[in-house]
């Protein structure tokens, strides 16, 4: 039977974990390893400083307390799976895109990055959200993924060593349709948001500022930003290497 390892940021009592539970029911063995509590923008950040805890909350639903994303793969493959890898981690249903650069802060891409580096193959599925409106129910990420893990499942992984698959999932839209994309080109302010305690200790919230995209230039496809503005499921291979290639031989002249 296949197995399935499913983990996420937001959390193990997250909506978006059980529908992904429920969409990949049937569909091979699950485990799922999330973390206690939300982690959302915690990166690839394994904890080396502290101890971490399996605590079971369901058939092979566990919690990891007080773990990231990565801890959850990490801890997972290792006490899990001795004798065999799952066959696929997905991580999410992430209440949040995680669209151009996001997926440097994402802890749900994080957890899919762990995976490929244990040779795992990973998706990352994020939900578009209108965070004015009730949550929903996830009806066509979960049929996107489902469609997605069936065809890997049955057949192959469709990318290469350390690359995974960022899937971002439109909101309102209710026909499936997938657009393979490349990561845009996300703008970031640096807001913080300074307050006093009632002892005048100062303390700030971060970010809360708009996330605008752009296209980059000379790309003959859609990036992620352009196919969920088009009401499509954005399909993006992600490789873990970052080099940048083609500065390098400007480096070189600059030594
Ligand atoms: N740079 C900023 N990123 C932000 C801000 N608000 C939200 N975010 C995004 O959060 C998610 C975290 O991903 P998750 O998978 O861990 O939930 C990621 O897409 C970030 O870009 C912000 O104010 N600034």
């Amino acid at each position: 039977m296949k197995k399935i390892l499913i983990t996420n940021d937001d959390g193990y009592e997250s909506e978006g974990l059980l529908a992904l539970i429920e969409a990949l029911d049937g569909l091979g063995q699950i485990t799922v390893v999330a973390p206690s509590t939300e982690k959302s923008a915690c990166g690839h950040s394994l904890t080396l400083t502290r101890p971490l805890s399996f605590i079971c909350v369901g058939d092979d639903f566990y919690k990891l307390d007080d773990g990231t994303p990565s801890d959850c793969v990490y801890l997972a493959l290792h006490s899990m799976f001795d004798d065999q890898k799952p066959d696929l981690l997905i991580s999410g249903i992430n209440k949040g895109s995680n669209m151009g650069e996001d997926i440097t802060y994402s802890g749900t891409a994080a957890a899919a990055m762990e995976a490929v580096l244990h040779s795992v193959p990973a998706i990352a599925v994020s939900q578009v959200m209108d965070f004015t409106q009730p949550i929903g129910d996830f009806a066509l990420a979960k049929k996107a993924i489902r469609h997605l893990a069936e065809k890997i499942l049955t057949g192959d992984f469709p990318l290469n060593e350390r690359e995974f698959l960022n899937v971002n999932i439109p909101y309102d839209v209710d026909e499936l349709e997938f657009a393979v994309t490349y990561a845009g080109y996300r703008y970031y302010a640096n807001d913080a948001h300074l307050h006093r305690n009632p002892r005048g200790l100062e303390y700030y919230w971060l970010g809360l500022h708009p996330l605008e995209f752009k296209p980059r230039e000379k790309r003959s496809a859609l990036c992620d930003f352009e196919a969920i503005e088009a009401g499509k499921v954005s399909l993006t291979p992600i490789k873990l290497d970052m080099s940048a290639y083609k500065s390098m031989q400007q480096l070189r002249e600059w030594l």
